[in-house]
């Protein structure tokens, strides 16, 4: 579980986060949405522990970063596992190198139990024979499938997403959210993803956090989302025609 309390985070005279209270529990999927600029990256950093906040505080399973040792603070991040967006694999790399990574850099297990692992994380993404593959020999999507086999490597207790479904067809990325949707069930991870998607917001969206203009002016449940009243929120989900409908239908029902 993460829990944020009243975060603030400026760069110079310019305030991005103006006190963002919420709380993220494992086991669920938390997504981030919100406008362009609204300071989404920048609020991922700070639980990131890429930027600290000037105000607040972030608790990681009751631990408060302000108060951790930079031992205490490394250990942490070795606890976070990241889905860049456009996967961020390294190309030289075959699929088994890049999953295994992780392990090569930050643990001592022997080359038996690494290869275990990876062979194992490689199951869960449904990559069989792929291992000694390079990233350019393989499709998008099973590209991201590596980019979250390498996230969970190492066990996360906490797992960032940023933009996982951008450049991938609707029926993939459908695919992808119900992937990372799975695993944080069954591994009971913290998730946290940014997304444009309103589809990943009506499949996985198990809690919702919009954020405008650096404040978080809603929070709630895919179900919720789509019968709010908040008009910042309904301007932006309900950009497209397509949802304008599914809106059209749900007060139709309610009337
Ligand atoms: N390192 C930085 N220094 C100064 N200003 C920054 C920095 N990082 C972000 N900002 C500013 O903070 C604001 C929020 O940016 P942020 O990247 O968090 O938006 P976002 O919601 O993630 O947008 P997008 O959806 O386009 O990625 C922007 O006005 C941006 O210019």
């Amino acid at each position: 579980m993460i829990e944020v309390e009243n975060v603030h985070k400026s760069f110079g005279e310019t305030k991005v986060l103006k006190g963002i209270s919420t709380t993220f529990e494992s086991g669920k999927t938390n997504l981030i949405i919100g406008q362009s600029g609204s300071g989404k990256t920048v609020f991922i950093k700070c639980l990131l522990g890429l930027f600290e906040p000037e105000q607040g505080n972030i608790k990681y399973n009751g631990r408060l970063y302000s108060k951790l040792t930079i031992k205490e603070k490394r250990n942490l991040r070795q606890e976070m596992g990241m889905v860049f967006q456009g996967s961020a694999l390294f190309d030289s790399m075959t699929v088994e190198g890049n999953v295994m990574f992780p392990l090569n850099m930050f643990t001592k297990q022997s080359k038996t139990e690494k290869q275990e692992r990876v062979d194992f994380v490689l199951k869960r993404v449904n990559l069989i024979d792929a291992h000694k593959r390079y990233p350019s020999e393989i499709s998008g999507g099973m590209q991201k499938r590596v980019a979250i086999a390498r996230a969970i490597v190492m066990k996360p207790s906490y797992l960032f997403c940023d933009e996982p479904n951008s450049g991938l067809d609707p029926k993939t990325a459908i695919m992808i959210d119900t992937l990372i949707q799975e695993i944080t069930r069954e591994y009971d991870i913290t998730t946290i993803i940014n997304t444009h998607d309103m589809n990943s917001v009506m499949e996985i969206g198990e809690k919702i956090i919009f954020l405008k203009n650096g404040l978080k002016e809603w929070e709630g449940t895919n179900k919720e989302i789509f019968k709010t009243d908040n008009d910042a929120v309904t301007d932006f989900v309900y950009s497209s025609d397509l949802f304008k409908k599914v809106r059209q239908m749900y007060i139709e029902e309610r009337n």
